[in-house]
This record gives structure tokens, sequence and C-alpha cells, in this order.
């Protein structure tokens, strides 16, 4: 069975409902602790959302520096699949391995919301089970979620389509381009900041976007990395 790896940093809140995403997927979910050493042999790994180290300094700027995450950052650099979400896309940034940053909401408050994205590559680890162009409602839940990058950047990730989510209807914190998540060049590595894991059973996420009210539009992020694994 494919094992996927979910990391519990202090302060980390969703490891749970993202294990239990893996799980409703048809996967293995393997508790990874901040302070491992290895990885546990695990096939890909999620960066769970939460308040990592409380935000202190700046969101995923302490958890960078865990032990977990030199092992991550080799194995994500030989291909091995990641998928940061909310915090763990904080992390992401942080450690370098998805370019720009996260700042504070451009309108300095929380937002929790159902928030309509649009699938924009489908050739990531993370996204292959989706169609191009898709819609999908997935809540979204922070205060520091505002992507920034210099245009050069932006210009690069457009041209190589490595904007993978892009909000649809509003932008609800100021991302540069609406931008709500994106991948590395070699599309294992995806973060975003809306919470698919939250999306995964019939009745419990917000209604699909395209009609039933069916809620389990996160679902396929596990299920596309089972399907990447297996080729
Ligand atoms: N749900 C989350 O992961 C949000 C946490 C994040 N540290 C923020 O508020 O920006």
């Amino acid at each position: 069975m494919t094992r996927i790896g979910v990391v519990t940093f202090p302060g980390t809140l969703d490891d749970r409902d993202a294990a239990r995403a893996v799980r409703l997927a048809g996967a293995e979910a393997v508790a990874l602790w901040h302070g491992d050493a290895d990885l546990h042999g695990v096939d890909a790994v999620v960066l769970p959302g939460g308040f990592s180290y409380g935000d202190y300094l700046r969101a995923g700027a302490i958890s960078r520096f865990a032990p977990v995450m030199g092992e991550i950052v080799d194995a994500a650099n030989r291909g091995l699949p990641v998928l940061g979400i909310c915090n763990g896309f904080q992390v992401l940034t942080e450690a370098h391995l998805l370019p720009g940053s996260m700042i504070k909401n451009d309108h300095l408050h929380f937002v929790c919301r159902e928030q309509v994205l649009s699938v924009e590559n489908v050739d990531t680890a993370w996204t292959r089970d989706y169609t191009l162009g898709e819609r999908i409602t997935v809540p979204l839940k922070n205060q520091d979620g505002q992507y920034v990058a210099d245009e050069r950047t932006l210009d690069e990730l457009e041209g190589e389509g490595r904007v993978v989510f892009r909000y649809q209807d509003v932008n609800p914190n100021g991302s540069r381009r609406g931008i709500a998540g994106i991948s590395n060049a070699a599309g294992n590595v995806v973060g975003l900041m809306p919470h698919p894991e939250h999306a995964v059973e019939p009745g419990f996420g917000p209604d699909g976007a395209k009609g039933p009210r069916t809620g389990t539009d996160g679902l396929r992020f596990f299920t596309s990395v089972l399907h990447a694994l297996v080729g």
C-alpha cells in the first residue's frame, strides 16, 4: 500500500484531517514528527495547515529548520511528491522549495470562507485527477495568505505553467495575480493556501461548484498522487 507521510510540527492543526484524507483516498497515512531524522520510507509527504511555532518571526520561518525538513528538501529535490497546504505552503516557500512568500492578507483580517479555485495545471503529482480549467470549492482559512513574488518570478511561474490554482470570483487576500497555489519546475512539489483535506467527505466539505452537494472537491489531490506514484 502507498504510504504518505503527514508531518506534525508544534502548532500544527490539520494533520489529523490530512491523514484522514490520505486514508479516504486509499493510502496509508504515516505520522512524521518535526524532529524525525528520516522519512520512514514514505512515498510522498503532506505538510499540513496550522500555526507551526506560533507563526513567530514569519509563518513557516522556524519550521523550515526542523530536522525533518532537511530530509524533505533533499527528497523533494530527488522527486518525492510533497504537498504543502496553507501553513505547509508557507513552510515550502520558507524552505525555498517554492518561490515567493506569504505575507498578511491585504485586509489584515483572518479570512475563513468557502473558496472557488480554478485548476490551471493538471500535470503535477497532486492534480492529475482534475480536468484543466475545472472549478473546485474548498475551505480557505488563514491570516498570512497573500502570495507575493517579484514580477520576473511571477512571469516565470506563468510562462512555465506553474500557477496551479487561481482564486475565482474574489481574490480573498490580495495575492499577486490571484495565485492560490504553485508548483516547482518538476511538478512534484505543490503548495496552496486553501484546504483540500477539509473537502473529502460527502456532506462535510463545501458544496461542489458544479451543482450537487458533494463537498468532496479536495479528495482528488490525494488520489492524484497515488496515480502519479504508480505511473
Ligand atoms: N489554516 C492555516 O494553516 C492557517 C495558518 C497560517 N499560519 C496563517 O494563518 O496564515
